[in-house]
């Protein structure tokens, strides 16, 4: 595979990740946001440590960007794994009013606890958490039903953190995206940087796709490279892919060809492809944490 670098920046995470971890004390409920084309690399290792014993609802967002086949692959996998994912398109709003339900029934028993203790209710308390551009303040938006918080199609842009009052019955925290303080695993690196879910990283456009376009060939998706470039990507490395766009497309401007590469396959130009399968259903059972791949082989 071609060889990348990819930059990790937690500086500025780490700040507001502090002011994240005073604010959970508050949270009844934690709605931990994926990508559903990476939904294990996308998982952050330490939120199950954050969170404790708090319901946790589990959101696969962005699924317009995955074959439903797929989806439903990973609904299996999860399910097998005793979690329920609630599937979102934030986008568009699809799965939202399943998602409150969700929420709602995750947070009933805090205020079931109140009731036993003679106080009135209140709003259940959710936060939404996850790593950058995943689309966690288009889901608030979505959830209120009007825009409340900045999203936008660059990560990191929620900066702050921002109570939100979508009902009677429920408030959101709308927190910026997180990230691990170091990610050793260089392919789950590579792909959270292929969708853009790394927050203010740095890497070489140049470098990661051309990986992109071997990881694609790598999981079979050779068609989506073929028909809108015309060339085969098992028939070159991702390099001399790269190169052979530029020239031909781009006046030999190999940096505009990368850039053109991952902004098609972000913006969804590629069609739906997902770069992560769930693993085998074998390791079902197994004593791992729901979401902690048995392998790198996995995906
Ligand atoms: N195709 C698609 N795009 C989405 C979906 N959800 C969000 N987006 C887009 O993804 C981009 C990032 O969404 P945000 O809601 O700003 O993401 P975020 O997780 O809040 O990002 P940070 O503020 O960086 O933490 C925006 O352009 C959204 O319109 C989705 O389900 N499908």
């Amino acid at each position: 595979m071609s060889t990348y670098t990819i930059q990790w920046y937690p500086g500025h995470i780490a700040r507001a990740e502090r002011q994240l971890k005073e604010q959970l004390k508050r949270v009844d409920v934690v709605l931990e946001v994926l990508d559903a084309r990476v939904p294990l690399a996308s998982h952050h290792p330490d939120i199950p440590q954050w969170i404790g014993s708090k319901p946790r609802v589990l959101v696969l967002n962005r699924t317009d960007m995955v074959p439903p086949e797929v989806l439903q692959n990973w609904q299996t996998w999860f399910v097998a794994r005793g979690e329920t994912p609630y599937l979102t398109d934030a986008q568009r709003g699809r799965g939202i009013k399943t998602l409150v339900k969700a929420t709602q029934r995750a947070g009933a028993s805090v205020n079931q606890r109140r009731r036993d203790r003679g106080m009135r209710p209140r709003p259940v308390r959710a936060v939404v958490l996850g790593f950058p551009n995943v689309g966690k303040s288009a889901l608030i938006n979505r959830l209120v039903g009007r825009k409340v918080v900045e999203s936008a199609r660059r990560p990191g842009v929620t900066r702050q953190l921002k109570w939100v009052r979508i009902s009677d019955e429920i408030e959101l925290l709308d927190a910026p995206g997180v990230i691990p303080p170091r990610l050793d695993d260089r392919v789950a690196a590579l792909k959270l940087a292929i969708c853009e879910d790394i927050g203010e990283a740095a890497y070489d456009n140049q470098r990661v796709s051309a990986a992109m376009v071997e990881m694609l060939a790598e999981l079979g998706e050779v068609e989506v490279l073929l028909s809108r470039y015309g060339y085969d990507p098992r028939a070159m490395t991702g390099e001399s892919f790269l190169h052979q766009l530029a020239r031909d497309r781009y006046s030999a401007d190999i940096e505009r060809a990368a850039r053109q590469l991952l902004d098609d396959f972000r913006k969804g130009i590629l069609g739906p492809v997902p770069l992560e399968h769930p693993p085998a259903i074998a390791s079902v059972g197994s004593t791992r944490t729901p979401l902690e791949p048995a392998s790198e082989r996995d995906y």
